[in-house]
């Protein structure tokens, strides 16, 4: 989409294998709360969750916000022990951080500290699906194909970005990204109106527009999509710890996902050569646990770098003719 917008005189084609509800993005919880990519400057990783942040929050002020399954969220992240890094990266782009009270920390026994904020929550699939008519509406094609190597696309498209998530290991055969399954539960519990996040990182509950998402597990190298009914039982009984009202929630679905995990976002140029024919790639993959809260501000620099490529093919085009 933020091709389409930059570079309204090229031709897009989306190609994916699966589309929404059957990605991971389907999956994610979709809360604006960055997760820190150890191998990206800090001020990178502040400016794409800025420009993620901004967009979706002129979303979210827009007669669109019901449908693009976009709201504003208060809520809690609670430690056990205090962080040595109170102060986190993202605190003066999230609105309203401010250390938790003592009256407010009460509701939380086992925890010691704490971090009030209000922050965006996508829900994930309304979101995909809202994006996805934005993206008809501008022309773009999609088509369902299984891309075996980037290669392959080299006779037909001028410029090919990979975005593949965790597709990216076997189509670019990539050793640094490695899959960090993890298991969620939607559920229904309409009472349930604010975030908590134990700052561990492993139990969440995120209320979105009709279900609220409860978390999670991060298991490192694992494939499996199949959900695990002891992990179902246990992310409820740490989610019921945080918030015992859960033991009441309804229609209990599960799903499975795998964050496409790196040291660092791959957001690069790669030019492809076989026999004197090139083709321009522009890589942006490897989102790991953060995918929904840099994506904007990721989607604009891969932007930036196709806008580049295109310059050094109009470039060539007309070196060629002279
Ligand atoms: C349980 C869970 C909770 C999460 N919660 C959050 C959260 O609260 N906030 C947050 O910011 N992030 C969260 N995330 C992370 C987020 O989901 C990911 O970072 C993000 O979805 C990655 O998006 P993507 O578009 O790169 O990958 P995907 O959504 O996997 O999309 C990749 C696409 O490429 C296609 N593809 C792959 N290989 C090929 C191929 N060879 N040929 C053709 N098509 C191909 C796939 O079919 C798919 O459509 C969570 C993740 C999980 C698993
Ligand atoms: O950690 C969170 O708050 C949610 C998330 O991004 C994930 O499970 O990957």
């Amino acid at each position: 989409l933020c091709i389409a917008e930059t570079c309204p005189s090229c031709s897009v084609t989306v190609l994916s294998d699966q589309f929404s509800p059957n990605t991971t993005s389907d999956v994610a919880a979709g809360m604006l709360i960055p997760h820190t990519y150890p191998g990206t400057p800090i001020h990178t990783q502040k400016q794409w969750f800025k420009e993620t942040f901004t967009y979706l929050f002129a979303i979210n002020n827009s007669a669109e916000a019901s449908e693009a399954g976009i709201s504003l969220i208060s809520g809690w992240q609670v430690f056990k022990n205090t962080p040595k890094e109170e102060l986190p990266f993202w605190s003066d782009v999230v609105l309203g951080f401010r250390p938790m009270s003592e009256a407010e920390l009460q509701k939380f026994p086992q925890h010691q500290f704490g971090q009030a904020f209000t922050t965006l929550k996508c829900d994930c699939p309304p979101y995909l699906l809202w994006l996805e008519k934005r993206l008809k509406a501008t022309g773009v094609q999609m088509r369902t194909r299984k891309v075996a190597n980037l290669w392959e696309l080299h006779s037909e498209y001028n410029i090919v970005v990979n975005c593949a998530g965790i597709g990216a290991h076997q189509l670019v055969g990539d050793e640094k990204l490695f899959p960090v399954r993890g298991q969620v539960l939607k559920v229904h519990a309409p009472w349930v109106k604010n975030f908590i996040r134990d700052g561990d990182g492993l139990t969440y509950i995120y209320p979105g527009i009709h279900r609220v998402t409860l978390g999670g597990t991060r298991e490192r190298d694992s494939w499996s999509l199949s959900p695990d009914p002891g992990t179902t039982k246990d992310i409820l009984d740490r989610c019921c710890s945080l918030e015992p009202s859960l033991r009441g929630a309804e229609d209990i679905k599960v799903k499975v996902g795998l964050r496409p995990s790196r040291q660092c976002v791959r957001l690069q140029k790669e030019v492809l050569s076989q026999g004197g024919v090139k083709l321009p790639v522009v890589h942006n993959y490897g989102h790991g646990a953060g995918g929904f809260s840099v994506h904007r501000g990721t989607a604009k620099e891969a932007a930036r770098l196709v806008g580049e490529c295109i310059a050094a093919l109009q470039g060539s085009s007309s070196r060629a003719k002279l």
